[in-house]
């Protein structure tokens, strides 16, 4: 790492000295304003800003308590990481440094947070990484077992064979640590897996014959799968991490992974395959791989058909009570057995098909958005919901500020006419949001539809 003007030893000790008599406060710096981060694939891309630049997440978690940098004027950060070896340099460069009452921060040990010992002191060390560890990835891989080869469909065939690789042991846990910091910096709240637990298994989406020469193998991203026992004698598989390096999202790269990973947990016959916490994008790569799934599914036609036609004969918007559509367990049952997919996935799943098979759309649009409603009311605020004494209320927390709800019981012998009047604004704001959440879930079948559409069409 390199640091200009000034060592990290030095900034730590006028850290500890700090001065009484400051005539300005320091009101710090957020580190996604100061700092920029490139992936760089070859030499001459580090220090000319040519590299594919990355958008981070919110880095304040890994500064100091809270989360600004300190007693720096003119700070600049410009990271650079090898999508050859994984290492980063990272250039610091700033006018002055002044303590003005809060210290000045440890930029050092705060990068460190994120890269660890990834980091490469100097630029000519980086620099020559990338001759020196052209065969980084394959080395790590040559142990491997390849779980799927071949061709991949949008790109040149010259260029883009494709391979799924399963690293084990020692050589796991060593790229994986490589790889930590684009986790941390590209996933909003992600821990490093534990890679000393046997259970943890990672999958690299692997290129041969890349189009850069003197490259072997270019890694394009991983995912990392927990597989625990499923009483008596199976297994589950959940999916904990998955990442395609920025420079190759959004080309069909994630999909292939997800893909080859679904068709293995079907010939494994694994119990069933989850995703522990599905970002919106993932969830929608993910659907459009089940989708045609379920489709070819023979027992889904006409447990849908019952469905759709009872939805197409009424008037939801008439009706006095909440009507399920929900699949029948039977078929819930079976599609997990065949396709390994879980009931939370499919009844995901089953309002997209409802979607797909209310054709024309528009004219059932209304019927369907009213499901649409009560399942997530179903969800968001529970069976609950009315019963004397309880009450919900949105409130903003840190995992989403628009729509949280709480739930709480009011005790006896409270000022009546206030409650009504809260029942009220609360019940109106509360729609509201339910309202926003099914307009966005609606969007969301509809990118999924008009994709899976394409494609069969
Ligand atoms: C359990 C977890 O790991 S959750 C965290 C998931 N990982 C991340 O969010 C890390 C950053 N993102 C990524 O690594 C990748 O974008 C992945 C893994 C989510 C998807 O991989 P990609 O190679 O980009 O996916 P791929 O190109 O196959 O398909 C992308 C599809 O998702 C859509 N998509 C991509 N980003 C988004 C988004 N933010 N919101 C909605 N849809 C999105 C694209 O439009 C495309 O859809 P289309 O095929 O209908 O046009």
């Amino acid at each position: 790492m390199g640091t200009k003007h000034q060592s990290s030893d030095a900034v730590s000790d006028q850290k500890k000295r700090r001065k009484v008599g400051f005539t300005k406060t320091d009101e710090g710096v957020q580190p996604n304003d100061c700092i920029k981060i490139y992936i760089a694939s070859r030499e001459d891309e580090v220090g000319s800003q040519v590299g594919f630049p990355i958008e981070p997440v919110d880095l304040s978690s890994f500064f100091e308590e809270d989360g600004k940098i300190y007693g720096y004027q003119g700070l600049k950060i410009t990271v650079w990481i090898s999508s050859i070896s994984f290492q980063a340099y990272a250039d610091i460069s700033f006018e002055s440094t002044c303590d003005a009452g809060k210290g000045i921060t440890d930029l050092k040990a705060s990068l460190q947070n994120i890269f660890a010992d990834n980091l490469v002191e100097t630029k000519d060390d980086f620099l020559k990484t990338f001759s020196s560890e052209t065969n980084y990835v394959k080395s790590m891989i040559s142990d491997g077992k390849v779980i799927s080869n071949g061709l991949h469909g949008h790109l040149n065939a010259d260029s883009s064979e494709l391979e799924v690789v399963r690293v084990e042991g020692e050589s796991m846990g060593l790229l994986y640590c490589r790889l930590v910091p684009l986790v941390l910096l590209l996933v909003d709240g992600s821990n490093p897996i534990d890679v000393t637990d046997p259970d943890w298994e990672i999958y690299l989406l692997v290129e041969k014959k890349t189009d850069e020469k003197d490259v072997p193998q270019k890694l394009l991203g991983f995912a990392a799968l927990y597989r625990f026992f499923h009483y008596p004698d199976s297994h589950r598989l959940r999916l904990g991490q998955i990442l395609v390096f920025p420079p190759y999202q959004r080309k069909g790269y994630g999909s292939h992974l997800l893909q080859v990973i679904t068709d293995m947990a079907v010939a494994d016959n694994i119990y069933d395959f989850s995703i522990e916490e599905p970002l919106d994008s993932l969830q929608h790569v993910r659907a459009c791989i089940d989708i045609p799934r379920l489709l070819a599914l023979q027992s889904i036609q006409p447990a849908l058909n019952s469905v759709v036609s009872r939805l197409k004969g009424e008037n939801l918007a008439k009706r006095t009570q909440i009507t399920r559509f929900s699949p029948p367990s039977d078929t819930i049952e079976e599609v997990r057995k065949t396709l390994k997919i879980n009931k939370k996935q499919f009844l995901q799943c089953w309002e997209i098909l409802i979607y797909l098979a209310l054709d024309p759309i528009e004219k059932h649009l209304d019927n369907f958005r009213t499901i649409v409603l009560d399942r997530i009311r179903g969800d968001v605020i529970g069976k609950d919901t009315g019963a004397s004494g309880k009450r919900v209320l949105e409130v903003p927390t840190e995992f989403d500020s628009e729509v949280s709800f709480v739930m709480f019981k009011t005790n006896g012998g409270s000022d009546e006419s206030k409650e009504v009047e809260i029942e009220e604004s609360d019940k109106m704001k509360q729609e509201e949001q339910l309202q926003k959440l099914v307009d966005e879930r609606i969007e969301a079948i509809k990118l999924v539809a008009d994709k899976v559409s394409v494609k069969s069409s």
